[in-house]
């Protein structure tokens, strides 16, 4: 059975009239990655403050690895991480002295607190940069610093702020791979918010929308998706050349498949619907309510008619972050969601 880390009940917090987090709920286990997701304001911080025991709920309750941190907050801060997106180091000190210092405050004897620091610069690709004064390492480096800066003292749960932000894409992708990786070695948990919605989505579990204060929706990606994509289905799209009716007929039979537009392609096509281009190439549209792309691909090859292209539209993080944020407010279902093809 997996064991809740992160348990927060109805959870509510103003200030002055501002509700800055509304009855939130939300249970995390043991060994997830989380993504906190929301517009500047949502209360996703206030959210990190109050787990973290920084501030106090007017209401409900939140229990971190079976603490309470309004009443216990040094114990949670022993076996809780937190790295805060402007993360300070001694920059005339180097990568190595930082850590150590760290671990020297976080009662680490001297020969051990070495050896840690060590072995985490080593995790974290930053052994070759050990004895370089922090004040000349790039933003990536100094994220990489920071993380293992949170792993001295062995936590349980690490909880990021927005980790990615001002790192380079190359930067960025080998940070979120080491989270994931670490995660996965040591059974970390690991909350983080984030607006980078595209890596989040290759390295979450589970992501939670977040817009003032509410949790508007949690899950995994493919799910969310379902939930909020379930009255426009999947789009199938296929090039093809020889389209003959039987090939349409066929395609319209397939379990699944709801609709199927044609429209030209290729030489002398102008993109109309329902005419064949001068090379006889076009392509198909086919709306779907589940993946029948083996039985289009099939009934295309088997009526004789010449295939290029077959693609399925997913729908990722950014659809679904468009569709509820758009423009700050959260959006119906109704709404035109911006994709990408
Ligand atoms: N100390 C404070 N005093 C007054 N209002 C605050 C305070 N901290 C946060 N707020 C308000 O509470 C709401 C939630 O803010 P919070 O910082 O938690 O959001 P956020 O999702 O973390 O946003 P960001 O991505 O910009 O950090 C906002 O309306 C903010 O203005």
């Amino acid at each position: 059975m997996t064991e809740t880390v992160i348990d927060i009940h109805e959870l509510t917090k103003s200030y002055g009239k501002a509700k800055a987090v509304d009855r939130l709920s939300l249970r995390i286990s043991r060994g997830e990655i989380f993504g906190l997701l929301g517009p500047n304001g949502a209360g996703k911080s206030t959210t990190i403050l109050m787990l973290l025991g920084l501030s106090e709920p007017d209401s409900g309750t939140i229990n971190v690895l079976g603490m309470n941190p309004t009443r216990e907050p040094i114990p949670v801060k022993q076996r809780v991480g937190y790295l805060p997106d402007d993360v300070g180091f001694y920059e005339d000190r180097t990568g190595l002295e930082n850590l150590m210092l760290t671990a020297r405050l976080n009662g680490i004897p001297e020969d051990a607190a070495r050896e840690r620091a060590k072995l985490l610069l080593e995790q974290v690709g930053l052994d070759n940069a050990a004895h370089k004064k922090t004040g000349a390492y790039s933003r990536g480096m100094r994220q990489r610093l920071g993380l293992a800066d949170v792993l001295v003292k062995s936590p349980e749960i690490i909880i990021l702020d927005e980790p990615t932000l001002g790192i380079d894409p190359t930067g960025m992708e080998e940070l979120l791979s080491l989270i994931r990786k670490l995660s996965r070695e040591q059974n970390l948990t690991v909350l983080l918010s984030s607006h980078q919605l595209h890596q989040v989505q290759q390295i979450c579990d589970r992501v939670g929308l977040f817009v003032r204060g509410r949790l508007l929706a949690e899950g995994d990606v493919p799910s969310l998706s379902r939930t909020l994509f379930a009255d426009d289905p999947l789009l199938i799209t296929a090039d093809i050349e020889g389209l003959s009716p039987a090939l349409e007929e066929s395609i319209r039979g397939i379990d699944g498949v709801h609709r199927l537009e044609i429209e030209t392609v290729g030489q002398g096509a102008a993109g109309q619907q329902g005419a064949l281009s001068a090379d006889g190439r076009c392509r198909l549209q086919i709306r779907c309510d589940s993946d029948c792309s083996p039985d289009i691909a099939g009934a295309i090859v088997g009526s004789g008619a010449r295939l290029f292209a077959l693609h399925r539209q997913e729908y990722g993080l950014d659809e679904i972050y468009h569709r509820y944020f758009a423009g700050g407010e959260p959006h119906g279902k109704g709404d035109d969601a911006k994709r990408s093809g």
